[in-house]
């Protein structure tokens, strides 16, 4: 199996911050990844450092087997789409594009034409002016003509509306099916992208806790919902990701795929089973076991009734 990016015991300190905490990953050549978690997890900076705009403080981050720190025949291959992307002050969108074209050798402009109609990017305008939605559909212009080998792409959608989101999410998919390319995405939005990706790798506090298939992580967990009580007896033994409790009825995601067993205890228990979604699941994953927001609040606002 070839890989894109591998990183061992990648670690990325800020002071006492760990940033990135000993990663170890791979994430194979032509795939589309969603690199996911909560704010301040670790995805900007494993980004950074795999496109050499920030050097680790220990460990390694391979691109096609090479270090990609002042290499330039790796950094031809990649392409960093971040929010926060700066251009000259007297930048406008044919600067940006012609930058581009020179920057990215499989550089395609009849995909670029194609975006700036789709997003209507102003040509006249200084991209200064531009609007959030616009800096982030011209980050996008150049992530998917740019055709680099390895795409990185971080929360790309800011500001822009759901309109011009359907477009990204729709010439992404076709333009990496007709040139596969390893494309790795940050995003909060994860209902709405999880159809784009094939495996997710999801940081909490800079560490991966999951790394997988996305059909393979949605078959590793499930819910189960109903009276508190016969919730806590089915769950009994196994691991609990996240609690919400309504009153006395409660909801847990578990560890692990359901069983003919499972399915017969909880029809005789009277409680449903059902599916975690991407996003169930990284929530789950990035809040303390069995005590979900939620139900902290709401058990402490009835045990402040009960006080009362
Ligand atoms: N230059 C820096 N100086 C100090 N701390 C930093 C710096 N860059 C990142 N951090 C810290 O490292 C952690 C990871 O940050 P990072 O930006 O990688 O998270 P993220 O997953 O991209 O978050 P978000 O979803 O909010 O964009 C955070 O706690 C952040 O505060």
């Amino acid at each position: 199996m070839t890989y894109a990016i591998e990183a061992r015991g990648l670690t990325r300190t800020y002071g006492a911050t760990h940033a990135l905490d000993d990663v170890t990953v791979n994430i194979r050549e032509n795939t589309i990844t969603g690199l996911l978690g909560r704010n301040g997890a670790g995805k900007t900076t494993f980004m950074s450092l795999a496109t050499a705009q920030d050097r680790p403080s220990s460990g390694e981050v391979l691109v096609h087997g090479e270090q990609p720190f002042e290499h330039d025949r790796v950094l031809e291959k990649l392409c960093f789409i971040r929010d926060n992307q700066r251009y000259p002050d007297d930048y406008k969108l044919i600067h940006a594009l012609r930058a581009a074209r020179i920057f990215y050798p499989n550089w395609s402009q009849e995909l670029a034409d194609e975006l700036v109609g789709l997003f209507r990017i102003p040509k006249k305008t200084v991209v200064k002016k531009y609007s959030r939605g616009q800096l982030s559909a011209l980050g996008i212009v150049l992530g998917l003509a740019s055709r680099a080998p390895v795409t990185f792409f971080d929360e790309p959608y800011l500001g822009l509306d759901a309109t011009a989101r359907g477009y990204f999410y729709d010439v992404l998919l076709r333009d990496y099916q007709e040139v596969p390319r390893t494309i790795v995405l940050s995003t909060h939005l994860i209902d709405e992208m999880d159809r784009l990706l094939e495996r997710v790798v999801i940081l909490e506090q800079g560490r991966v806790v999951h790394d997988a298939d996305v059909d393979e992580l949605r078959s590793a967990a499930h819910s189960v919902a109903g009276p508190a009580g016969a919730v806590d007896d089915y769950v009994s033994g196994r691991t609990v990701l996240s609690t919400h409790r309504v009153g006395g009825l409660a909801t847990k995601v578990i560890e692990g795929g359901v069983t003919a067993e499972d399915r017969e205890a909880a029809l005789a228990a009277g409680l449903e089973l059902g599916p975690v979604t991407l996003q169930g699941l990284v929530s789950a994953y990035g809040v303390d076991r069995d005590e979900s927001p939620a139900s902290v609040v709401r058990g402490a606002a009835r045990e402040e009734r009960a006080g009362a």
